[in-house]
């Protein structure tokens, strides 16, 4: 018997649905393994929050309970008895899907954070047989991680994992024939089913009413996993919930944002929450301004049919930058349970204005050469409709009306084709008041308050600028950093964003996954002015490519007294 997977102990109980959550362990990385995966894989009975996991809460009706054991037989199909997890992507021949979800979910296997019951399926309408999507998963699966030798053997015990349904996504009968050979790899266990659509929205429905039909697990959890965009506004985000729970309960839908499976984002509660040092400072009262930036020093590059009907604002604002800045700025939760968390960002997004349009300034990339090199425009794309005035960068300044943050800007800034790729949060403070030292810290005073500037990516780093006497005689100050580079302090590469959340989404862990009233908030925040951008066609002031964007976003900062952080200094 191969022991490759994650030990299930003997004896692991999964809970009925109707007894509380309990806190018996969904998996469990062995002791040796534990050690080898320390810091990546899940420790013993602990989900990505810490907290013991709530394991295998259940949308299946019959939800039972169920003892754990037994291993895979030698071919790698479950034996009789305890249960499984069969994960479907669906829109397998993708570009997200080979980009990211099959090297995330090999990622997983190798470091013993799947179940030992395992199988992979993909689904599409491409004609593929089993070895061909193996073929196809194997170009971009990675030993990126720590290059321990027996990489090439994981990689086949993998791909020995990994199936093919091809079907329609519209019509049952390719997901019935799914089910039919889910079936058979679940060898009588427990089947629990996750279903990831990596599919272009406009099918999500149809493919969550045919494989939810046919396709669900008989005893045990079915889940979804669904990509972004969930709508293009109010109306089409709430008309696809309404559809989607036609079909599945709300516990049922994993809604995905990957910057939430960010290790940087998911350390700002850490930050906030367990160092004194922040927590006090975290209001009006100290801080001036928070900045969440967000850049691509790349275009489109050939998803700009699916980009040209949403752009930047649907892209990235209001989804990645927008949960960042809840998390940022969210109160206290009762606990790190899901719902308290989830709680306390609703009240952030709904404690927002809604967006103005002189709040906002949009942009699209031209064309450029430089060094002899030539830059596409964002309409040479030829995937983008001629004339398209869809914005490519746009930056913001939001408000959240509440005692905390009343009168603090929050600027977001977001662009592709700009000069550099990078995804951070600044905070800058307030001046010292009566600072015994601003004779020695020279003209711009602006310039010597503190900044904390979070980046997410790359080069993952917490820094604080602060004033620093310049060593001699004299008495120079400069501005200097206290730097927590993760390339340094931590030498253990960081997992991918979608490892961690494809598997919470497997443990039943929702609280990095957007909840429906959240997704309302979030868009009720950006559609008055996405509506006003489009029905007055705001021409989009051109930048060009590899540059740092239009001049408007300094004017937009301007107005409210800031300076973006990332423009003003280099780091
Ligand atoms: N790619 C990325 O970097 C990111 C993507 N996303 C989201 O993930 C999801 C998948 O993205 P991505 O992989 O880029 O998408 P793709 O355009 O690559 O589509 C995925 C698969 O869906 C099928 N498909 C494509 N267009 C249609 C259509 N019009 N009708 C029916 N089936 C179609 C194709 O499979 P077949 O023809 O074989 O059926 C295709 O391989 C989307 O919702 C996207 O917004 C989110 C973040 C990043
Ligand atoms: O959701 C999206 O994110 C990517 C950027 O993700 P990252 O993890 O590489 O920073 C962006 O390119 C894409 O347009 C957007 O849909």
């Amino acid at each position: 018997m191969a022991a490759t997977g994650l030990r299930f102990r003997p004896g692991t109980v999964f809970p009925s649905r109707a007894t509380s959550p309990s806190t018996q362990p969904y998996h469990h990385c062995s002791p040796q393994r534990m050690h080898a995966a320390k810091g990546r894989c899940r420790l013993k009975a602990k989900s990505s929050n810490g907290r013991p996991q709530i394991s295998a809460s259940s949308s299946s009706s019959s939800f039972r309970d169920v003892v754990i054991d037994g291993g895979p037989s030698e071919d790698g199909a479950p034996e009789q008895g305890g249960a499984t997890v069969s994960i479907t992507v669906v829109g397998a021949s993708g570009d997200l899907a080979k980009k990211k979800i099959f090297p995330a979910l090999f990622a997983l296997f190798y470091e013993d954070c799947l179940p030992e019951h395992f199988t992979v399926f993909g689904y599409a309408r491409s004609k593929m047989s089993d070895e061909e999507l193996r073929n196809m998963i194997s170009l971009t699966l990675t030993c990126r991680i720590d290059q321990r030798e027996n990489c090439s053997d994981k990689m086949e015990q993998f791909l020995k994992r990994c199936f093919y349904q091809s079907g329609q996504y519209n019509l049952e009968e390719g997901f019935s024939e799914l089910d039919r050979k889910l079936k058979e790899k679940e060898a009588g266990k427990l089947p629990n089913r996750l279903f990831y659509l990596s599919i272009p929205p406009n099918i999500f429905v149809d493919v969550v009413r045919s494989a939810s039909r046919t396709a669900s697990s008989s005893s045990g959890w079915t889940r979804f996993i669904v990509e972004k965009p969930f709508g293009r506004d109010s109306e089409s985000s709430g008309e696809l919930t309404r559809s989607l729970k036609q079909y599945l309960d709300e516990e049922q839908i994993f809604r995905i944002d990957h910057y939430l499976g960010k290790e940087l984002v998911e350390n700002l509660s850490v930050l906030r929450f367990s160092n004194l040092v922040f927590e006090p400072l975290w209001s009006r009262n100290y801080i001036r301004n928070v900045q969440l930036i967000f850049s691509e020093d790349f275009g489109t590059e050939g998803r700009g049919g699916y980009f040209d009907n949403y752009g930047i604002i649907r892209d990235i604002m209001q989804n990645h930058l927008l949960q960042i800045l809840a998390l940022f700025a969210m109160e206290t939760p009762v606990s790190l349970a899901a719902e308290d968390i989830r709680n306390e960002k609703v009240k952030v997004l709904r404690s927002m204005r809604k967006l103005r349009l002189d709040d906002v300034v949009v942009g699209q990339y031209k064309g450029h050469s430089k060094g002899g090199k030539s830059y596409p425009a964002y309409v040479d794309d030829p995937t983008v409709p001629s004339g398209s005035i869809t914005p490519t960068f746009a930056a913001a300044a939001v408000f959240i009306d509440n005692a905390r943050w009343d009168g603090v800007p929050f600027l977001m800034k977001a662009g592709k084709a700009l000069h550099t790729r990078r995804a951070e949060i600044r905070v800058q403070f307030r001046r010292v008041p009566g600072n015994l030292y601003r004779r020695n810290i020279g003209t711009d005073l602006d310039k010597a308050t503190n900044e904390l500037v979070l980046r997410v990516q790359p080069d993952e780093a917490i820094y604080l600028k602060i004033n620093n006497k310049v060593p001699g005689l004299g008495m120079r100050l400069d501005s200097s950093e206290l730097n927590l580079l993760y390339s340094e302090r931590y030498r253990r590469e960081i997992p991918d964003a979608y490892e961690r959340l494809l598997l919470d989404a497997m443990e039943g862990e929702r609280r990095l996954f957007i909840r429906s009233d959240e997704l309302d908030a979030a868009w009720a925040i950006f559609t008055p002015v996405l509506r006003e951008l489009e029905e007055r066609r705001v021409a989009p002031e051109l930048y060009p490519y590899g540059s740092r964007g239009p001049v408007g976003a300094h004017y937009l900062a301007a107005n409210y007294n800031v300076r973006w952080g990332d423009i003003s200094s280099d780091t």
